[in-house]
């Protein structure tokens, strides 16, 4: 007998993945971070608060009803309001991934860098999965009214950075989301480590070819 695994259950055990592999290669520590991701009803699924991406059970994924009631499961991320601003400005977006990457938060913690895009397209797959990552300013983990503050960098780019915290990132796609986070990541960490350096990013030409990659 064949089972049917449905889409809500596929998409529990696939946030459950993405999480321990993204904290088992140390994208993020500790209790930090969260995942949220959409189901084709609208309903959302997200980490719970205080949980760690390494060790999360499905079963316990905080549920959200389209209308951004919480429904189900654990209580959750206290970021839920970030999760729920990002959904509403990126309408094809399918999940949105937090982090406490430690290279991009050094780079969100250094002063004057371009703060509507922060790194320069150093390699044709940042450009391809990133793009652009403007800087929202400093607010308190959890604060609410974060969510203005990125709605309005969030309108253009899927991928933002939070001052002295870390970056937010959108996907069509669970496995999207979380590959652009990991190019912000490798890119932030390429950044600092040529910083000093005379660098020759991507050109412009040079990044219009890869449009539609
Ligand atoms: O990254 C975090 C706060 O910004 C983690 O918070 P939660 O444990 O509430 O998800
Ligand atoms: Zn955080």
């Amino acid at each position: 007998m064949t089972a049917i695994i449905s889409e809500e259950t596929r998409l529990r055990d696939d946030i459950v993945a993405v999480g321990k592999s993204l904290f088992d290669r140390l994208f993020t520590f500790g209790s930090t971070g969260n995942i949220s991701a959409r189901l084709s009803s609208g309903e959302l699924l997200m980490t719970p608060t205080n949980a760690s991406l390494g060790s999360l059970d499905p079963a316990r994924l905080s549920k959200f009803s389209a209308e951004g009631v919480h429904i189900g499961g654990d209580k959750p991320t206290k970021e839920a309001f970030l999760h729920q601003c990002m959904y509403c400005e990126r309408k094809g977006a399918g999940a949105v991934v937090h982090l406490h990457s430690t290279h991009a938060v050094a780079v969100s913690i250094i002063d004057g860098l371009d703060q509507e895009d922060l790194l320069p397209p150093l390699t044709a797959y940042y450009a391809m999965r990133v793009g652009r990552l403007p800087l929202v300013a400093y607010y308190p983990p959890g604060d609410e009214t974060l969510a203005n503050a990125v709605a309005e960098k969030a309108r253009d780019a899927h991928a933002v950075l939070l001052a002295n915290h870390g970056p937010v990132v959108a996907g069509a796609s669970l496995r999207e989301a979380q590959y652009a986070t990991e190019e912000l990541e490798e890119t932030a960490k390429l950044f600092l480590m040529l910083r000093g350096e005379r660098i020759r990013p991507l050109t412009a030409e040079q990044r219009d070819a890869l449009k539609g990659r």
